[in-house]
């Protein structure tokens, strides 16, 4: 794989393996529904980090707050040492740029072609100029197998190729942080080892930090360097992949695994 279309192929120096996130007593409610619950755990920099857990523990609402489209009722998120929350509108759009995530639902713009979707918040969001984006938009697409889909809309897309587009597009921002949530779950099954596939060329080959939530266990024990147990809004086990999948500690990620394994 080539590497200068890649997000971050050279490590930065003030990252240098340090904390990139960080959560900190962060609670979210939906009326009485406590979803997060004084929450506090941290990602370092160029980790990768599977959050697992029964269905409504709370995972994608973390990726929801990082991705700022919910605001936490207390606590504190921050990004880089830059605060997310609280902070003002301005400085989380700042921090928000440093954040890129890649939907279940692919979440593409129907009416734009597949390169228009990609150069589309490069240009608007971090001002670069067209001739680079669309020039770096080729290289991601090349990246994801689709170099010949340019002028293709979505619509016109397997569920798959949707899902790489969706992966070029994250990738177009240059993020820090890759958010992924559950990016298999609506792939017919034929087309989900493709995207995996691709995910974990990703990550081996770039210094991106990837914070995942799955249901695909092995593609966590693949990539991850750690896997956190999410149960009732809380981290019930954290550890490496070996250590959880192998000799968990807790009851409930045991029941937990025995049911998904
Ligand atoms: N916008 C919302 N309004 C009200 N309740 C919500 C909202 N979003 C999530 N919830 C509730 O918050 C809880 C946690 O949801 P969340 O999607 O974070 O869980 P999850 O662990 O990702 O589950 P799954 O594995 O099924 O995706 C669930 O009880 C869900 O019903």
């Amino acid at each position: 794989m080539s590497t200068d279309t890649l997000p971050n192929p050279e490590k930065s120096p003030e990252r240098g393996g340090g904390e990139l996130i960080r959560l900190e007593q962060v609670t979210k409610r939906f009326g009485d529904n406590t979803v997060l619950d004084h929450l506090d755990f941290a990602v370092d920099a160029g980790k990768h980090v599977t959050l697992i857990g029964p269905s409504g523990s709370g995972k994608t609402t973390i990726l929801r707050l990082l991705m700022t489209l919910l605001k936490p009722d207390e606590g504190t998120i921050t990004v880089d040492g830059q605060k997310l929350f609280p902070a003002t509108e301005k400085e989380r759009r700042e921090v928000r740029k440093q954040i890129g995530m890649v939907f279940q639902q692919f979440n593409l713009f129907p009416n734009m072609t597949v390169l228009r979707n990609i150069t589309e918040a490069p240009v608007t969001v971090l001002g670069m100029s067209k001739d680079e984006a669309v020039e770096r938009a080729k290289g991601l697409l090349d990246l994801v197998g689709l170099a010949d889909k340019c002028d293709a809309h979505p619509a016109q897309l397997s569920g798959g190729q949707q899902q790489r587009v969706a992966i070029a597009r994250a990738l177009a921002m240059r993020p820090k942080v890759l958010l992924l949530d559950e990016v298999t779950s609506a792939l017919d099954p034929e087309l989900v080892a493709g995207v995996l596939d691709l995910l974990r060329d990703i990550a081996r080959t770039t210094d991106i930090t990837m914070l995942c939530v799955t249901h695909e266990m092995n593609f966590a024990r693949d990539i991850s360097d750690q896997v956190l147990m999410f149960d009732s809004g809380r981290v019930i086990e954290a550890g490496p992949p070996e250590k959880i999948f192998s000799e968990p500690e807790h009851d409930r990620t045991r029941e937990f695994l025995s049911a998904v394994l």
